[in-house]
């Protein structure tokens, strides 16, 4: 579960939003991109001359901590039918990085796909994505932070100084299927985040880094679209849609990865900030 907050524009966007995940704030959710933008379009935060319906999308424009992102929604009146955006662009920070851990030596890549994330296959015989193994897979990916941390990598961005650090811990159980199937997934794969949790989302900026990633080492193709599946069997698609791209102030090699999804409503509360309230004004964390 992730929050955001949403604001004001300040730069032609058409709403500002800041994500927040249980152990703080953080710069980039792409699940968080597409249930935003479908609540914005599903409770007529938009204006009236924005509304487009199918086959027509919608455009909507966030501004985030990592930048504008330009969203497209397909709305058919009622429901928003699928979100896409395009991620920040994704480059690689460290490449084939091997880290010892209880289950033997995991090799990764660390990747900047709006936060920095180390993405690892590992064999479904060795550790198989699935919800039975979500313990298994917690302590794991804390295990692999824990030594990536120790090892004392420069994990920043000259771009976005604000982020700094291993973000998540990426599993990945690659399937073989014909390249072409989009009816199949290419991965099942779970984000490790925060403390002790896991994305039950395929992670929308994670299928962003993961396709950036097997782009930038030449593993699929351009026109690939790229199946991510999440622990409990959702899907997001993600497509390459620009690699003439720079980043990390024009030191990496870089690409654009559109990511599509649905999300859905389900309520609507209302939070309030009592003034005599000192510890909701300050906030707290209890981590375990
Ligand atoms: O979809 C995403 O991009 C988010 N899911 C959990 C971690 C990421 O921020």
């Amino acid at each position: 579960m992730f929050g955001g907050f949403l604001l004001d524009p300040i730069e032609n966007g058409d709403a500002a939003v800041l994500f927040m995940n249980p152990s703080g704030y953080t710069d980039q959710c792409g699940h968080g991109i597409i249930a935003i933008v479908t609540l914005l379009i599903q409770l007529r935060k938009l204006p009236d001359d924005h509304y487009r319906l199918k086959p027509d999308l919608m455009s909507v424009r966030l501004e985030t901590t990592v930048g504008i992102l330009e969203t497209e929604a397909c709305w058919n009146g009622q429901k928003v039918e699928y979100v896409r955006f395009r991620n920040t662009p994704v480059w690689i920070l460290y490449e084939n990085l091997t880290i010892n851990s209880s289950m033997g030596p995991i090799t990764g890549d660390i990747v900047f796909n709006g936060a920095f994330n180390f993405f690892a296959e590992l064999d479904p015989i060795v550790l198989e994505v699935k919800p039975e193994n979500s313990s298994r897979i917690i302590e794991l990916g804390g295990e692999i932070k824990e030594r990536i941390q120790k090892i004392g990598l420069d994990i920043s961005s000259k771009e976005f100084p604000q982020i700094k650090g291993l973000h998540g811990v990426d599993f990945v159980n690659v399937i073989q299927k014909n390249p072409t199937d989009e009816t199949k997934p290419d991965q099942i794969s779970v984000l490790v985040l925060g403390h002790k949790q896991i994305d039950r989302s395929p992670c929308g900026s994670g299928t962003a880094g993961r396709t950036g990633l097997l782009y930038l080492k030449g593993r699929i193709s351009r026109d690939h679209i790229f199946v991510n599946e999440s622990i409990i069997g959702s899907t997001f698609k993600a497509k390459i849609v620009n690699t003439d791209v720079r980043a990390n102030c024009d030191t990496k090699r870089a690409c654009v990865v559109e990511i599509q999804g649905q999300a859905h409503l389900l309520g609507k509360s209302e939070w309030w900030l009592d003034p005599d309230d000192e510890i909701g004004y300050r906030g707290f964390v209890i981590h375990r």
